[in-house]
C-alpha cells in the first residue's frame, strides 16, 4: 500500500457542494489519502439540544483558538428555520458515527470537507486500534479531480439514494451516477435491485440452498457488480459471505480463497493495519475458526463443484456456472 507523506489534496470551493477535497497529484488506487485523529468525540449526537450544546461547548473549551476556529468554520446543514443552533448544526452535520451499530461518533476536520458521491473514488473507515480515521483510493484519482466518498453504507437505486440524502443531509445529489442519461439510470438502478435481491436471498436462504446454487448466485452477483463498476466495501463484504457459506460446506480450498480476496480488498480500502484485515488474515490462515465451520451436513455428491485445477483458479471457484444455475436451485 502506497502512503502519502504530505497531504495529497487541497481544500478548495467546488461548484454546487460548498467545500471539498481536490486532488493535487495522481493518487493510485489503494493509496491512503488521509489519516486523521478526531478533533473530539462525542457519545451520540442523538440527544435533547442543550444537553448536546453543553458537550460540545466542554469540547470546544479544550481545543486551541485555531481549531475553534475551524470548528465553526464547518458546514452547518441545519439552517435558521430548524431551530437547532449553530454550534450544535456544526456538530450534527459533520460528527461521523464510528460504527453503524453505536451512536459514538468523531469530529475531523479535514474529512468534514468530503463531498459525496454514489460511486465515490475513495472509501473512509475507522480505525479503532489506532484512533484515527483513514480514507483510501478506491480507484486511480487524477490530478485536480475531487475526492468523494459515500455517505451511504448500502448500494440503493436512485430514488432511494436521493430520498436518504435528502432526509438525512439535506441535500439534492447531482453525482455523476445520479446526473447518467435516463436509460443508462435505470439500467444500473436494475443492476443495483439486482443485487439487493441476491443479498436478501443469500441471507434469507442459505440454510435452504445447496452449495451449487449459493454459488451460483454469488457468481451472478460478482458479475453485476462487475458490469455496475462497483468498487468498494460490498466487494469484501460479498466475497466474505462467500467464505462464510463455502465454510459451511466445509470447502477449506475455496473457503481460503474467497477469505483471500476479501482480505486483498480490504487491504486496498483499509490498509494493514484495520482491525477488518487482522481478522481477515486470520480466516485466511485457519478457515475453521469460523463459528459456522461445517455447520451443514456435506453437500450431496454431484452438487459440489469440482477441486481445484491448476491455472484455472476462477472457473474452479465458480464451479460450472451457467444462467440456468444462477435462477434455478
Ligand atoms: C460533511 S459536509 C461536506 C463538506 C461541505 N461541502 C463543506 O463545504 O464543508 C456535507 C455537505 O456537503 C454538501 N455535499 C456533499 N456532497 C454533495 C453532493 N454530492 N452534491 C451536493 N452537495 C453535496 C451538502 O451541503 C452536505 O450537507
Amino acid at each position: 500500500m502506497e502512503t502519502t507523506t504530505a497531504k495529497p489534496y487541497v481544500i478548495r470551493e467546488v461548484p454546487g457542494k460548498g467545500k471539498g477535497l481536490i486532488a493535487t497529484t495522481k493518487i493510485r488506487k489503494g493509496t491512503r489519502i488521509l489519516s486523521e485523529a478526531p478533533l473530539f468525540k462525542l457519545a451520540s449526537t442523538q440527544m435533547p439540544q442543550n444537553l448536546l450544546e453543553a458537550l460540545i461547548l466542554a469540547e470546544l473549551h479544550n481545543l486551541t483558538k485555531d481549531q475553534k476556529r475551524a470548528y465553526v468554520a464547518l458546514h452547518n446543514s441545519y439552517g435558521q428555520e430548524t431551530g437547532v443552533k449553530p454550534i450544535v448544526g456544526i456538530a450534527k452535520t459533520n460528527v461521523l458515527i464510528f460504527n453503524p451499530h453505536k451512536p459514538e461518533g468523531g469530529l475531523f476536520l479535514d474529512m468534514s470537507r468530503v463531498n459525496h458521491a454514489c460511486r465515490p473514488n475513495a472509501h473512509y473507515s475507522w480505525n479503532e486500534r489506532t484512533g484515527r480515521l483513514t480514507v483510501h483510493a478506491l480507484r486511480d484519482v487524477e490530478d485536480r479531480q475531487e475526492i468523494t466518498v459515500s455517505y451511504i453504507t448500502q448500494g440503493k437505486p436512485r430514488q432511494a439514494r436521493q430520498e436518504f440524502l435528502r432526509d438525512c443531509f439535506f441535500f439534492d445529489c447531482a453525482c455523476e451516477l445520479c446526473s447518467l442519461p435516463p436509460v443508462e439510470r435505470d439500467m444500473s438502478d436494475l443492476r443495483l435491485l439486482e443485487v439487493a435481491v441476491i443479498e436478501d436471498q443469500l441471507g434469507r436462504g442459505s440454510g435452504s440452498f445447496h452449495y451449487g446454487r449459493a454459488l451460483a448466485l454469488l457468481w451472478e452477483m460478482f458479475r453485476v457488480l462487475e458490469v455496475e463498476g462497483v468498487w468498494d466495501q460490498s466487494i469484501p463484504k460479498a466475497y466474505f459471505v462467500a467464505f462464510q457459506i463455502a465454510c459451511m460446506y466445509g470447502d477449506e480450498t475455496r473457503a481460503r480463497v474467497f477469505a483471500e480476496r476479501a482480505l486483498e480488498a480490504r487491504v486496498s480500502m483499509e490498509g494493514e493495519d484495520s482491525p477488518e484485515v487482522v481478522r481477515l488474515r486470520g480466516y485466511v490462515e485457519h478457515p475453521s475458526l469460523l463459528a459456522s465451520w461445517q455447520l451443514r451436513a456435506k453437500c450431496p455428491d454431484g452438487l459440489v463443484p469440482p477441486p481445484l485445477m491448476e491455472g484455472e483458479v476462477d472457473d474452479w471457484l465458480w464451479g460450472d456456472m451457467t444462467p440456468e444455475a444462477a435462477v434455478g436451485g
